[in-house]
């Protein structure tokens, strides 16, 4: 039998800092081989101290995983943005998970939920060559607006632009999705998989997906929240509340959910962000 790598206790705490300050594994991998570790020995500690499966974690530092820029995670107990307080309510490291409150005002969830109404379509979901499809494992309504494309989108996309440290021009356009009693979003990974056919398509312009922000424009009566499986948190979706969660392609851990609304109807706004600058590419 191999003798398992020790780690030392201070090289533990080191990648679990880097870590939570928002470092990707790659930086982390990175960094190990500036100094001096094998990288190959570097991938076993760092999927030991993570807790990921080495298989993932070599996914993960290949193609999948983003080289460009990273969020950085808003700091609890607040981050003021212009005279306006965001909360940090929860934090968890794996996958890095923030429950931010007042996000957004009531009167800006209001108006969001009335500029997309009348513009509501069955959402649809990315298939593996890259085509926008009709899929029953998600059965909401939804609409995109595009970037900046009234001033409410355009203060939105700035508040998230300063509060995680990525410019605006790596958002993809702000989703706004609309459940009625029964209707989910089963669980399913935001990032794109580097093994599909399709991945060299979807992440051409942007690369890969770095982060996740899900917005409540409204607290339905039961049911909706969004769901993390893997690590048994589910979120409760709340009027002007969101959770932030960035992860890596092939993060097993950020798996989630939009659970079915059991009573009454639920919206929210999604923000994706990509590793560089997304602009939608032009119709064909
Ligand atoms: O509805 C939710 O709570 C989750 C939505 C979601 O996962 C998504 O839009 O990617
Ligand atoms: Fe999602």
């Amino acid at each position: 039998m191999h003798p398992r790598t020790t780690i030392s206790p201070e090289l533990r705490e080191w990648i679990l800092a880097t870590t939570r300050a928002g470092h990707g594994v790659p930086e982390v991998l990175r960094l190990l081989k500036e100094n001096g570790y094998d990288p190959r020995q570097s991938r076993s500690i760092v999927a030991e101290v993570l807790k990921l499966p080495l298989a993932t974690l070599l996914a993960s530092t290949a193609k999948g995983s983003p080289q460009g820029l990273r969020t950085k995670h808003p700091e609890a107990p607040e981050v003021c943005i212009d005279g306006h307080a965001v909360g940090v309510s929860l934090g968890v490291d794996m996958p890095a998970l923030r429950v931010l409150e007042n996000i957004l005002s009531a009167e800006e969830c209001d108006e969001l939920i009335e500029l997309a109404r009348p513009r509501l379509q069955r959402a649809l979901t990315v298939d593996s060559e890259g085509r926008h499809q009709v899929d029953q494992r998600r059965t909401s309504e939804g609409m995109f607006f595009t970037l900046n494309e009234v001033p409410l989108v355009g203060r939105i996309e700035q508040r998230l632009a300063t509060l995680l440290g990525v410019p605006a021009s790596h958002g993809e356009g702000l989703q706004i999705l609309h459940y009625l009693p029964g209707q989910e979003y089963e669980p399913h990974f935001d990032w794109f998989d580097p093994e599909q056919p399709g991945y060299g398509a979807i992440t051409a312009v942007g690369g890969q997906r770095i982060a996740s922000v899900v917005m409540y424009l409204n607290t339905p009566a039961q049911g909706g929240g969004t769901a993390f499986p893997e690590i048994g948190l589910t979120v409760t979706a709340r009027r002007g509340a969101a959770v932030y969660f960035a992860y890596e392609g092939g993060d097993q851990s950020s798996l989630h959910a939009g659970l079915p609304v059991l009573q009454g109807e639920k919206w929210i706004a999604t923000k994706w962000l990509r590793e560089r600058p997304y602009k939608k590419p032009k119709k064909a």
